[in-house]
């Protein structure tokens, strides 16, 4: 699904007006009545009172029409408009005069005025700014939003919370509402994906409104979501007529004295996720250990007991994930700048491979094209120094990706993977995930997919997504907290069937 920026959801909704041949305000009426269905459903005319703030552009409307259908249902409503401009949207005045009809009167709020009691036991329906936001709000306007953010009430926000930008973070965070749910229309926002940006919404969802399907399918933008729907795009069926060498093999190589789970739990995923072979590469001391716990893998050893000390193999790869668990010694870093000299084969590095390349960046130029990058935000800031905020951490990482022609994940709550200049947003994970090994799972199923052919780009999509959704499954029975890395793995499974349930 594609991410749109403001000036494109501007022109969908111009050519559904055009091609629909609708009123604005009827495609205003469409979001109120999505709006109010959603309410409607949930309420079923309980007498709870709901306060619709509203604000004097077609956010404010919104909010007006929801209020007028509403009434019309006998639900107990309260309409502030915060009247923070006199410029006010002609879809806002239609709606203003639609409510006075119905012979309710709008509560005025202005600058010094008392704000309204907010008992615990109503809703909050935040209608105040949209999209059109284009400066802070002023002080008073600030006062009422952090009116309803004291407020213990269920706050809903229409289309974004207020004060939420598309493109910037807003410098003010109590000048934003804290919503409980958003019901945005149509598309999906960038800030609810960004660690500074998404926290205003506890969560959220999309309203169908109909916006035009020629225009949103021709439009071409730069930022995608990657759900099911898209990584089925490129799913390749395992063959009848094939064996174990069709599926390709993985090297992985790291590990180091007191760090050999790292890449074990690399080489087991990088298993499940259908590598044909898997081998590891690593130090003396993990021979024993990594043959009796994964009888599947095959081993080769470093010549130093403790970490490795120089990569050299006689074997053909497919793939190379270098990190998990390596160490930083001055002989690794040797033994990988003199690998890095010689090799050819798509390289996954993660980990003290990341912290390697921060260290000594001559290295990044010895990167075969599209080698996948997997650093959480720490290795991030160490390979492309500190940023200002999530947007211009964006505009760096894609800067560095395109520079070194990468494939750049950045791990967080919602994995954006940067390549040629488009951002790509994975919807699967969760806060259990956040814990010791996830991200070597995540190297290993990245190479395993590699390894059966996927582009580095398509590996790197569909490995996050996978990663993220075996944690999702796993939650379901694990509970967020006891999640582990090994559970991960094991759900790498159920991760694949599920692509093709409902
Ligand atoms: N296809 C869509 O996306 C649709 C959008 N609609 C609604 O329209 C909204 C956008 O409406 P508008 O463009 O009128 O904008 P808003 O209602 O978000 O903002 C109101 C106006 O206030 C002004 N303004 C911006 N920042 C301000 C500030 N800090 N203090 C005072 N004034 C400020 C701007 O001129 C802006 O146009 C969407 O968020 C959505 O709720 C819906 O009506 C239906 C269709
Ligand atoms: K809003």
């Amino acid at each position: 699904m594609k991410i749109l920026h403001a000036k494109q959801l501007k022109e969908a909704d111009e050519y559904t007006i055009k091609r629909q041949q609708l009123s604005s305000w009827q495609l205003m009426e469409r979001a109120a009545t999505q709006l109010f269905e959603w309410l409607h459903n949930r309420l079923q005319q309980s007498p709870v009172t709901i306060h619709l703030f509203c604000g004097t552009g077609n956010n404010g409307g919104d909010g007006l029409a929801l209020a007028r259908l509403l009434l019309e249902q006998q639900y107990p409503v309260k309409v502030y408009v915060v009247n923070f401009s006199e410029q006010r949207s002609t879809d806002f005045l239609i709606n203003y005069n639609k409510l006075k009809e119905l012979n309710h009167w709008p509560e005025l709020l202005k600058a010094d005025d008392a704000l309204p009691e907010l008992p615990p036991q109503d809703i909050i329906v935040d209608a105040i700014f949209g999209q059109g936001l284009n400066r802070p709000a002023e002080d008073w306007v600030a006062a009422i939003i952090q009116h309803i953010n004291a407020s213990k009430a269920f706050t809903l926000a229409v289309d974004v919370p207020s004060g939420m930008y598309l493109d910037q973070v807003p410098k003010e965070q109590d000048a934003v509402v804290q919503a409980n749910h958003t019901l945005s229309f149509q598309v999906a926002k960038l800030p609810f994906f960004l660690p500074q940006t998404g926290i205003f919404t506890d969560t959220w969802e999309l309203l169908d409104i109909g916006l035009d399907a020629q225009y949103l399918q021709e439009v071409t933008t730069d930022m995608h979501l990657i759900g099911a729907m898209e990584v089925l795009q490129f799913y390749k069926p395992r063959k009848r007529f094939s064996h174990k060498n069709t599926y390709g093999h993985v090297l992985v190589i790291g590990g180091s004295y007191g760090k050999m789970g790292a890449p074990m739990l690399s080489a087991e995923a990088a298993m499940n996720a259908g590598a044909g072979l898997v081998t590891a590469y690593i130090p003396k001391c993990g021979y024993q250990i990594f043959q009796t716990a994964l009888p599947e893998v095959m081993v080769l050893t470093s010549r130093h007991e403790e970490y490795i000390s120089e990569i050299e193999f006689d074997l053909k790869p497919t793939v190379v994930a270098f990190g998990p668990g390596a160490n930083t010694k001055e002989v690794t870093i040797r033994a990988f700048r003199a690998f890095l000299e010689s090799n050819t084969l798509t390289l996954v590095v993660d980990a003290d491979g990341l912290n390697i390349l921060a260290q000594h960046q001559g290295l990044l130029s010895l990167l075969p094209a599209k080698t996948i990058l997997t650093p959480h935000p720490g290795e991030l800031k160490r390979l492309i120094g500190a940023w200002e905020d999530d947007f211009d951490k964006l505009a760096k990482a894609k800067a560095f990706a395109a520079q070194y022609d990468l494939v750049l994940v950045l791990k967080d709550a919602y994995t954006i993977t940067v390549c040629e200049g488009q951002l790509y947003v994975n919807t699967t994970g969760n806060p259990g995930m956040a814990t010791a090994g996830s991200g070597d799972t995540l190297t290993g199923i990245i190479a395993g997919l590699v390894a059966q052919q996927y582009d580095p780009l398509q590996a790197a999509l569909f490995g996050v997504y996978l990663h993220g959704k075996a944690g999702d499954l796993s939650v379901e029975k694990n509970s967020y907290q006891a999640l582990t890395a090994t559970e991960i793995i094991d759900f790498i499974g159920d991760a694949y069937l599920s692509l093709f349930e409902g």
